[in-house]
C-alpha cells in the first residue's frame, strides 16, 4: 500500500511539536519528536467498524511503531464520538468464505501485534468503544476515557460470543468475577462506571486531555531499562498469546462455524437491521 510521509506542524497536548506523521487512508501515525510517543489513530468512516482492511492498517502501524523506536503508542481515534464500533458486520453477515477467513486472520493479526507489543500502550477513548472496540482498548496497558461513552463486550447481546482471547484481554484489567458476570451480561459500561470498576484508568475531559494522560503514563518508564520492561511484559502476556498463536488454525476454524450457523446470520441480520433503523430516525 502506498504511504505518504510528511513532516508536520501539529498541535499537541503540551505544545506544538514537529512530528512525523505517517498517513494510510484508514490509520495514521505520528510520532511526536519529542517525547518519541507514537499515536495511532484509527479513521474508517462513519464507526471505525473493524474490517479487513482497517485491521490490516493497524497491524501493519503497530509493526511500524515498533520499527521506528518509539517510546511509547497511544491508540485513539479521529472520530469525536466513536473510539470504535468493534467488528465491522458486513465482514461476518452474508460473508464472502474467502474473505473472511482472511478478515478473522486479521484480526488475530492485529491482537497478536497489539497485545503483544513490546513498546507501552495505552488507549484515549474518545467514544464509544463496543466489543471489538473494547478489545483493542483493554489490549492495551492503560485506558484513559472522556465522559458520557460506553464500553464493554456486548457480544451475547448480539447473540454471538466473544473468543476467548477476548476474555483474556478483558481478564487482564478486570477482576474475574466482575468479568465472567460483565461477558455474560453482555454489559455496556458508561465512563464513569467503567472508572468505578477499573476498566478504564482515568477520565479526562478532553481528547487532548486524554492523550497527556496516556503520555504521563507512558512517562512512567522513562527511568526503566526498556528491554528489561520489554521482556518483562512479555513473559508477563506470553500465556494468552502463546494459547492463539498455538491455537490459531483451530480459532479461524470455530469462527466459521459459528458464524456461519443460520441462527447466527439471522441475529446479525436483526442486529444490523436495528442498526440501521435508528440511524435513519
Ligand atoms: C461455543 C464456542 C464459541 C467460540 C467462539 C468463536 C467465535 C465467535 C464468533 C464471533 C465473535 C465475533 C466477536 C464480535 C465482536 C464485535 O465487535 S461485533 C460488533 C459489535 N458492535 C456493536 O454492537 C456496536 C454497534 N453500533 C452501535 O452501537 C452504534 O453504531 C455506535 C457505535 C454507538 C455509534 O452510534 P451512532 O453514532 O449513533 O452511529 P449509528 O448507530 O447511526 O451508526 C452509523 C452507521 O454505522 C453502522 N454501524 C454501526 N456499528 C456497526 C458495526 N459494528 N458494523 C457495521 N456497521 C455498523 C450503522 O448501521 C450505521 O449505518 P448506516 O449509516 O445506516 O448505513
Amino acid at each position: 500500500m502506498m504511504r505518504s510521509k510528511l513532516l508536520s506542524l501539529v498541535p499537541c497536548a503540551t505544545g506544538p511539536f514537529r512530528t512525523m506523521s505517517t498517513t494510510t487512508k484508514l490509520t495514521t501515525v505520528e510520532v511526536n519528536d519529542k517525547t518519541g510517543i507514537a499515536t495511532l489513530t484509527m479513521n474508517r468512516p462513519p464507526v471505525n467498524g473493524l474490517n479487513l482492511d482497517l485491521l490490516r492498517d493497524l497491524r501493519q502501524s503497530i509493526a511500524e511503531i515498533e520499527g521506528n523506536k518509539s517510546r511509547g503508542l497511544i491508540l485513539t481515534s479521529s472520530n469525536p464520538t466513536i473510539f470504535s464500533a468493534g467488528l465491522d458486520i458486513m465482514e461476518m453477515y452474508k460473508p464472502d468464505k474467502e474473505r473472511v477467513r482472511a478478515f478473522w486472520t486479521a484480526l488475530q493479526d492485529a491482537w497478536l501485534a497489539l497485545y503483544g507489543s513490546s513498546v507501552p500502550t495505552a488507549a484515549a477513548i474518545n467514544g464509544h468503544s463496543p466489543a471489538g472496540g473494547c478489545l483493542l482498548a483493554t489490549s492495551c496497558e492503560y485506558r484513559v476515557m472522556l465522559p458520557k461513552f460506553t464500553i464493554g463486550l456486548n457480544e451475547t447481546k448480539l447473540g454471538i460470543v466473544a473468543p476467548m482471547w477476548f476474555m483474556s484481554s478483558f481478564l487482564s484489567v478486570l477482576p474475574r468475577r466482575e468479568a465472567e458476570r460483565a461477558l455474560n451480561q453482555g454489559r455496556m459500561f458508561t465512563t464513569d462506571e467503567a472508572l468505578q470498576i477499573g476498566l478504564v484508568d482515568e477520565a479526562a475531559g478532553t481528547k487532548e486531555e486524554a492523550l497527556e494522560k496516556c503520555a504521563q503514563f507512558i512517562g512512567t518508564f522513562a527511568k526503566v531499562n526498556p528491554i528489561a520492561r520489554a521482556l518483562t511484559k512479555q513473559q508477563f502476556r506470553a500465556a494468552e498469546l502463546e494459547q492463539l498463536e498455538s491455537e490459531r488454525a483451530q480459532d479461524l476454524e470455530k469462527f466459521l462455524f459459528f458464524i456461519n450457523q443460520p441462527a447466527v446470520q439471522k441475529g446479525l441480520g436483526i442486529y444490523l437491521e436495528s442498526l440501521k433503523k435508528k440511524a435513519k430516525n
